[in-house]
């Protein structure tokens, strides 16, 4: 049996789902983009290829074998995109919740089955039909569960709004010990540098008392704020539109001291290192172009 435990973004990873590029299929049309990143790629001729977000998979595997980090793999699903294990299910205390994600990502959830299989049923949690939820979007903070969602009213329209308040509400009622602080996310179906697609697109703790952070991420300053008050102004790393869009807040972390990043954040890096993290830099950019990066790729099932 697989005994989950997970209660922050931090503690001392023991077990992770971490996805896979193989047979990740095609280059999908125009029409079958899911967000906006990924369309400026289609369109331009550049969406990644599977030999090129294959190695760069593996280098993040390969991190996680130095840290003695036990990696499960997604079953292989013909032609069909598994790099992004974070969104399909997550881990809150020791419930696996299975998330309501976008219909085009459903079967994805099939290739972990052989895991679900391994954790006690009654705590495998599948939600209601009225709730949307994907695990970008949730981010555990000890007595803190934040949760990214959108609230404007053009929300059915919006293939980037990914979590809904029936989503937040769920996790509200599921936890009721816990402080549930949802987060109205900014959001673009054609823009990249304006669309927040999950909370992890926008903003990550790191160590016990740091984390990055885009303030336009957030629809509401209040929001933002309720982030800049509990961590402190000087706890924060902000970085810009751009840098949200090479996404530096999707780096993962490992432990409280251990941070893997990509090769290419420089200001970030440098700042981790200031700040006495050890950052294990791997490459990411190919895997970057579909609006995802490390923490995207990565599901944890036990941190110490
Ligand atoms: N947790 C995340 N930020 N995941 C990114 C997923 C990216 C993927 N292209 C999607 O649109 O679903």
């Amino acid at each position: 049996m697989l005994k989950l435990h997970v209660e922050n973004e931090t503690s001392k990873l023991e077990a992770v789902v971490l996805g896979t590029a193989k047979s990740n299929g095609p280059t999908p049309t125009i029409e079958d983009a899911y967000d906006p990143k990924s369309l400026e790629f289609i369109k331009a001729g550049t969406y990644p290829v599977e030999a090129d977000m294959i190695p760069e998979m593996e280098a993040f595997n390969t991190v996680f074998e130095k840290y003695d980090v036990k990696v499960y793999r997604p079953e292989l699903i013909e032609n069909c995109n598994q790099i992004f294990s974070r969104d399909i299910a997550f881990v809150i205390d020791d419930f696996f919740i299975k998330s309501n994600i976008l219909p085009d990502r459903e079967k994805e959830l099939e290739a972990i089955q052989y895991v679900i299989n391994q954790i006690e049923p009654s705590k495998v949690i599948t939600p209601p039909k009225e709730v949307h939820i994907e695990g970008g979007d949730v981010m555990l903070w000890n007595d803190h569960i934040f949760i990214g969602t959108y609230k404007g009213a053009d929300y059915p329209d919006l293939i980037t709004a990914r979590t809904n308040m029936h989503g937040v509400n769920f996790i509200k009622e599921m936890f009721p010990n816990k402080i549930v602080k949802e987060f109205d996310l900014s959001k673009s179906n054609t823009i990249a540098r304006d669309n927040a697609l999950h909370l992890d697109c926008c903003f990550q703790p790191v160590g016990t008392s740091k984390g990055i952070i885009h303030k336009e991420g957030f629809r509401k300053e209040a929001d933002y704020n309720y982030l800049v008050d509990l961590f402190g102004e000087e706890n924060l790393f902000h970085i810009t539109k751009d840098e949200m869009y090479y996404m530096f807040s999707n780096v993962f972390s490992i432990s409280p001291e251990v941070v893997v990043s990509e090769k290419n954040f420089k200001r970030l890096n440098n700042w981790l290192r200031e700040n006495k993290f050890t950052v294990e830099e791997i490459p990411y950019s190919e895997i970057s172009k579909q609006e995802g990066l490390l923490r995207c790729s990565t599901m944890p099932l036990i941190r110490a």
